[in-house]
């Protein structure tokens, strides 16, 4: 099925086999992405036409799955302008997206997309899949709304607009297996602990649009924490700077390994780029085999059978 919205706790719509397949293809190699860094605006256009680019780019560059960051294809400047624009994933926005990734032939994770919500009132901050051939392989719709009064900066209220999504939803792709999440599902490592133990997640996907205090105070230890407790790849594909009167972002775009080192990153200050890495099957392993806390964790409720 190519677009899964069964109310299953997972998606996965490969096959074991063909993601066993994927493993053993790649157990000596390793495999391109990138993350990108933009400034979107509500101006849906000229968001699409910088994507487009950069998809363009990433596909020379040898990227298999390119990540954009929350909002990529609109930020609102208003109140209630979120809602006007928001579209089913069948509707023209995200169609138009999916024939980037089939003309460049590269998976998109596009984060944090307006899809409309179930009444006039409310969307779902939905994380959107994509495979190479330009067909939609899972939704993740964020499950933390940022209701928060941020120091210095302003009072967020995403539920006033927004259907938090409930499940948990990972897939298996050419990079491995992904974990879907978005922005503020960063602070809550529950999420991250199943991702990893239950659903063996290798690599774990965060578009955001972090606010400039919280991401200056918070943003790049807790990637790396999420990535040192599950072992796992982080890709974080962040929003930057202005995007209109009111509303800035913090960038520090982040590709992040099992270890927790930083591999790749695009620094603040830089409003539009993308940063590359590769993931290396081999080294999750390694870290994992020397380090095996899947067979010492002792309180979680999420604790199964030892997995590598
Ligand atoms: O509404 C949009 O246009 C896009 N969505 C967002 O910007 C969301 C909800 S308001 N922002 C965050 O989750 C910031 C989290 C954050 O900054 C933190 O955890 O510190």
């Amino acid at each position: 099925m190519a677009l899964s919205l069964a109310r299953n706790p997972i998606h996965r719509s490969l096959s074991s086999f063909r993601s066993r397949a994927f493993k053993c293809s790649m157990a000596a190699s390793s495999i391109r992405v990138g993350a990108v860094q933009m400034t979107s605006t509500n101006d849906i256009e000229a968001n699409f036409n910088t994507c487009s680019r950069l998809v363009k780019e990433a596909s020379i560059a040898g990227v298999k799955l390119l990540c954009f960051p929350e909002a990529f294809s609109f930020v609102s400047s208003r109140d209630g302008e979120s809602l006007e624009i928001a579209e089913p994933i069948d509707g023209p926005i995200m169609q138009r997206y999916c024939s980037l990734a089939r003309e460049s032939n590269i998976w998109l994770s596009l984060g944090g997309f307006q899809e409309k919500g179930p009444d006039d009132n409310h969307l779902h901050n939905t994380h959107v899949l994509v495979d190479d051939t330009g067909s939609i392989k899972s939704l993740y719709r964020k499950i933390h709304l940022f209701d928060v009064d941020v120091p210095g900066n302003m009072v967020y209220k995403e539920s006033n607009f927004t259907t938090p999504g409930d499940d948990i939803v990972v897939e298996d792709s050419p990079v491995g297996r992904l974990g879907l999440t978005v922005c503020y599902d960063i602070r809550f490592p529950e999420l991250y602990q199943l991702l990893r133990f239950q659903h063996n997640a290798q690599v774990l996907l965060v578009p955001a649009a972090f606010t400039r205090v919280t991401g200056e105070a918070h943003w790049e230890i807790l990637l790396r924490a999420r990535a040192i407790e599950t072992q796992c790849y982080v890709v974080a594909a962040a929003q930057a700077g202005k995007h209109n009167e009111k509303r800035e972002s913090y960038g520090d775009s982040l590709i992040i390994d099992p270890w927790g080192r930083i591999i790749a990153r695009l620094p603040d200050r830089l409003s539009t780029g993308i940063a590359i890495a590769d993931i290396d099957f081999s080294n999750i392993d390694s870290v994992r085999t020397r380090m095996p806390i899947a067979n010492h964790q002792k309180l979680g409720t999420w604790r199964k059978a030892p997995c590598l």
